[in-house]
């Protein structure tokens, strides 16, 4: 059974289609990210998943229930961490998870609940209006936790984080994938969905542009990476060599450094054997894939044939920075 059946599902507000004929299928036990830039529908799309709005047209199933005639069956087993969520600063943590628990007439030790978002026993008494942006949203996910959904979604978690905050959110949905849930993850930050999910959609105005692996996406869009070498002495005949090595396209060098532009995954390799082979002692090799930015601005801005040329012209952005989706 999918977690999440979506079919020709449309939200009009008037003359704007919020969304647009979306159809994805997410799969049991999967972490998915749901990618769009602001306004794209993915808030739209999860009301609707949850029966908060309805469809204009079209129909969703949710762990197997209709979205809207079975909803009361699908609320008990979903943990859903809003956008924008808000604590009650007076009340302690543990007030917080007891008064989820109720709402869902589930049974949880708050205690436990608590240790599994990684709030210690001492957080549990503090009033959380006195946590961290990272603690409010740990908690958040535990109220969230409460009932053992089999179904969490996440709309826009990392909003607000710094990096620690981020991470330790990444670390909370891995842990939580690893026990066999099932998550949906809403982001207009490429790299927060990258670093956790098994597939990601891309939303944009409304429709779906792309689903598939960050992986998958880089190579349809031509993706490659850029290598470059730090080599010991001169870099004339290393030049020569590396640019021999089928799938290299462009060798630039400038001092000890070698520069490549590589469009086959298994020549990065073989670039390393040639360059040995031919006495060159390299002493460092960094590479940097394909810039999410590029990728996204390839997915949500349109012109396929544009957007392809200009990855394959970028070896920027690199692993660490942050590619925030904007139209
Ligand atoms: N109740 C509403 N009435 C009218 N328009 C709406 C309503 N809710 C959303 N929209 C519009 O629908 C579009 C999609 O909004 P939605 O909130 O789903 O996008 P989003 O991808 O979640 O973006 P964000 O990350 O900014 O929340 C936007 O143009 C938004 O202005």
């Amino acid at each position: 059974m999918s977690a999440i059946e979506i079919s020709g599902l449309t939200k009009e507000y008037g003359d704007l289609t919020a969304v647009d004929d979306l159809d994805l299928t997410v799969d049991d036990g999967e972490v998915f990210g749901f990618l769009g830039p602001n306004g794209a529908g993915k808030s739209t799309t999860i009301n609707m998943l949850l029966d908060f709005t309805r469809p204009t047209a079209g129909s969703a199933t949710v762990l197997g229930y209709d979205a809207q005639a079975e909803s009361d069956s699908i609320s008990p087993r979903v943990g859903v961490l809003p956008e924008g969520f808000d604590i009650y600063p007076r009340l302690s943590g543990r007030r917080h998870i007891e008064f989820a628990a109720k709402t869902k007439a589930a049974d949880d030790d708050p205690e436990a609940i608590l240790r599994r978002v990684g709030l210690s026993a001492d957080d549990a008494d503090r009033p959380a209006g006195d946590y961290s942006k990272g603690m409010r949203q740990r908690l958040a996910t535990g109220m969230a936790l409460v009932g053992d959904p089999d179904l969490l979604i996440m709309d826009e978690p990392s909003t607000g984080l710094d990096p620690h905050g981020i991470r330790e959110m990444q670390d909370l949905v891995r842990s939580e994938a690893e026990r066999g849930t099932t998550v949906f993850f809403s982001s207009h930050i490429l790299e927060h969905v990258e670093a956790v999910c098994d597939r990601v959609g891309v939303l944009n105005e409304g429709r779906l542009v792309a689903v598939d692996t960050i992986d998958g996406l880089r190579e349809e869009i031509g993706g490659g990476a850029t290598m470059t070498l730090t080599l010991a002495d001169g870099t004339a005949e290393a030049r020569e060599v590396a640019g021999s090595v089928p799938g290299v396209t462009e060798v630039t060098a400038s001092g000890r450094t070698l520069e490549c532009t590589i469009t086959d995954p298994a020549a990065k390799a073989e670039v390393v054997t040639a360059l040995a082979g031919a006495g060159t002692t390299i002493e460092d090799v960094r590479i940097e894939e394909v810039s999410l930015e590029s990728l996204f601005t390839a997915l949500t801005n349109g012109d396929e044939a544009d957007a392809a040329g200009d990855a394959e012209g970028i070896g920027a952005g690199g692993p660490e920075t942050e590619t925030e989706v904007a139209r």
